[in-house]
Order: structure tokens, then sequence, then C-alpha cells
């Protein structure tokens, strides 16, 4: 058994691919458009994964389009994607100054988490620190000041 994917349904796909792959700087791999079932699968991968993705189809993110408009509600269930960067600080940085909010910011040099246009929460994990611990945020004092 491997890990494939994690598929997200969407409410406005350029405005999620503007965020995945502009700002947050994923991939596009591949695209399928389902006319009889009026919707677009659209397949992201790291740069890191690139090649793997390509040939192996894994692991990726796979944002599901429904022509039809659709509300999602937050299913509770559901946790966050995580990515690993080179650069935290830079990739926060980068983030805000393109109006997306730091849901956590990265004070401890390890960990943020921010949202997708849909809500989706998305860890931010710098390569090389040790997984932080499992403290929740405010527990550990902290405001929001990075
Ligand atoms: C290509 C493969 O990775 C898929 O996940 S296709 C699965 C299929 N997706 C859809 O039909 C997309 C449109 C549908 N209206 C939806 O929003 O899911 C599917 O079986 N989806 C059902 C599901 O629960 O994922
Ligand atoms: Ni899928």
């Amino acid at each position: 058994m491997r890990y494939l994917h994690t598929m997200v349904r969407v409410k406005d796909l350029d405005a999620s691919l503007a965020f995945y792959t502009t700002l947050f700087g994923l991939e596009e791999i591949r695209r399928h458009e389902n006319e009889k079932g009026r919707f677009t699968l659209v397949f992201l991968a790291a740069r890191d994964d690139l090649d793997r993705a390509r040939s192996e189809k894994a692991p990726c993110l796979e944002l599901t389009y429904n022509w039809d408009t659709e509300d999602y509600s937050g299913g509770r269930n559901f946790g966050h994607l995580a990515y690993e960067v080179d650069d935290i600080y830079a990739t926060c940085q980068n983030l805000m100054d393109n109006g997306v909010t730091i849901n956590r910011p990265p004070r401890d040099g390890n960990m943020a988490f921010v949202r997708s246009p849909d809500g989706i929460s998305i860890e931010i994990l710098q390569k090389g620190s040790p997984l932080p611990a499992a403290e929740p945020w405010a527990s550990m004092g902290n405001t929001g000041a990075w």
C-alpha cells in the first residue's frame, strides 16, 4: 500500500489555484474535466515531489471543482494538509504579503498554520526542524506576534 493523494473540494477553482500554486508553490501536474459529471479535478504536487508525482501519481493534492455551485461545510473530521518548506519565515512572509492570514505564526521557527480560500487548514513545517510538541498554540502563551 502507498499514499496517493488527499482530495479537497473547492468553491472557486481559480482562487484555489492562485493560492496553492502562485502563492504556496505547488505545481499542477494533471487535470481531468468531466463533462458528464460536471466537475474538474486538478492534481497538484510540491516541487520536491514533482518527478515522483508525475511518474507514480503520488504524492498529490487533488482539487475537485464541481461546476454547479455547492456550499461545503468544513467537516470537523478533516484536520489539515502538511507541507515541509525550506524557509518557513520566507514562506509565511510571502503568503502574508499577498493577503493570506497566518493563523498560527512560526514563532517557534518550525511550525505555522494558514488556511486556503476554502478554509482548509495547512500546516507548514520547517525542513530539518524537530516535529513540534503537540501543544495548543494558545497554551504556549502565544498571542500571534512573531
Ligand atoms: C481521480 C480520483 O482520484 C478521484 O478521486 S475521482 C472520485 C470521484 N470524484 C468525483 O466524482 C468528483 C465530483 C463529485 N461531485 C465530488 O464532489 O466528489 C468520487 O467518487 N467522488 C466522491 C467522493 O466522495 O470523493
Ligand atoms: Ni481521488
